[in-house]
């Protein structure tokens, strides 16, 4: 199997054309290429398939084999992918993704898609859809006790579900302790992604991420939308935010009139190769 390697601000994922691979068990498969020291390293496995209703499909999976619904660096590296690699010529391209079909807009340098801004769609805040358990229409700053500690939580589903938590001192905190007890808390049915963020002013904020599946990641693009979303709900930022993360920035706006969240950021090939197992 052909494989191409590639990262958005770090969250790195193996890229499978799945135009030409056939993979019988892509679950069993994600958890085999993911592992840092057996495997070829990764966050996860995305496969790019072909769509009846949009340009490509996206079907992406964590490092512990779990599907998710939606991936937004994944995102900007599949439209990287089939445009650099000839699937297509176009620079507006749309991917249909669990989440919904979402649309692109490739930013081209020397024949190759460098930067790319992605149409996230409209955030999800009713509990039921995203899903967290909760009485209200909306999980806006909701205490959660956690372990024995109470955090106030903001709850948005980008597609997938995410959970955002401000802290004044995100550097020290002990994720790989506190992000598996937000993930599996019994509150989330479907687990959840965890965002432990630092407003540094009004048009800029910083978060560390434990993904559902994946565990610490140096960045998150549906984690950042759901971040910012947090942050306009809370009146913490202004409707366009930077969100700085462990591999970089995404810049991030929540276009009220249209009610819809675009993503803006990169995408880069890090090696080629060939999985024999
Ligand atoms: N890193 C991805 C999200 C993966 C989400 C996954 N961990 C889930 O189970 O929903 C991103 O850039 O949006």
């Amino acid at each position: 199997m052909k494989f191409t390697k590639m990262q958005g601000l770090g969250n790195d994922y193996v890229y499978v054309n799945g135009f030409e691979e056939k993979i019988e068990n892509p679950s069993e498969l994600a958890v085999k290429v993911s592992d840092r020291h057996f495997g070829i390293g990764s966050d996860g496995l995305i496969l790019i398939n072909p769509s009846k209703v949009a340009d490509f499909e996206m079907e992406m999976y964590n490092a512990d084999g779990s599907r998710s619904e939606m991936c937004g660096n994944g995102i900007r590296c599949v439209a990287k992918y089939v445009y650099d690699y000839g699937l297509t010529d176009k620079t507006q391209i749309s991917v249909e993704t669990l989440g919904g079909i979402k649309y692109l807009d490739l930013t081209i340098d020397n024949g190759k898609a460098v930067r790319i801004k992605v149409d996230m769609g409209k955030p999800i805040l009713e509990p039921a859809k995203i899903p967290v358990v909760s009485e209200g229409d909306i999980v806006l700053d909701e205490p959660i006790l956690v372990d024995g500690t109470e955090y106030r939580m903001t709850a948005v589903s980008m597609g997938n579900p995410h959970t955002v938590v401000y802290m004044d001192d995100i550097e020290h905190l002990e994720i790989e302790k506190t992000g598996p007890k937000f993930e599996n808390h019994e509150r989330f049915p479907n687990r959840v992604n965890a965002e432990f963020v630092k407003v540094l002013d009004r048009h800029t904020v910083q978060m560390r991420v434990w993904e559902r599946g994946s565990g610490e990641t140096l960045a998150c693009g549906t984690g950042a939308c759901a971040v910012a979303v947090a942050c306009i709900l809370n009146g913490l930022t202004e409707d366009k935010v930077t969100v700085k993360l462990l591999g970089g920035d995404l810049l991030i706006e929540w276009d009220k009139e249209k009610d819809t969240v675009y993503m803006t950021g990169p995408a880069e090939v890090v090696f080629e190769g060939e999985w024999n197992q």
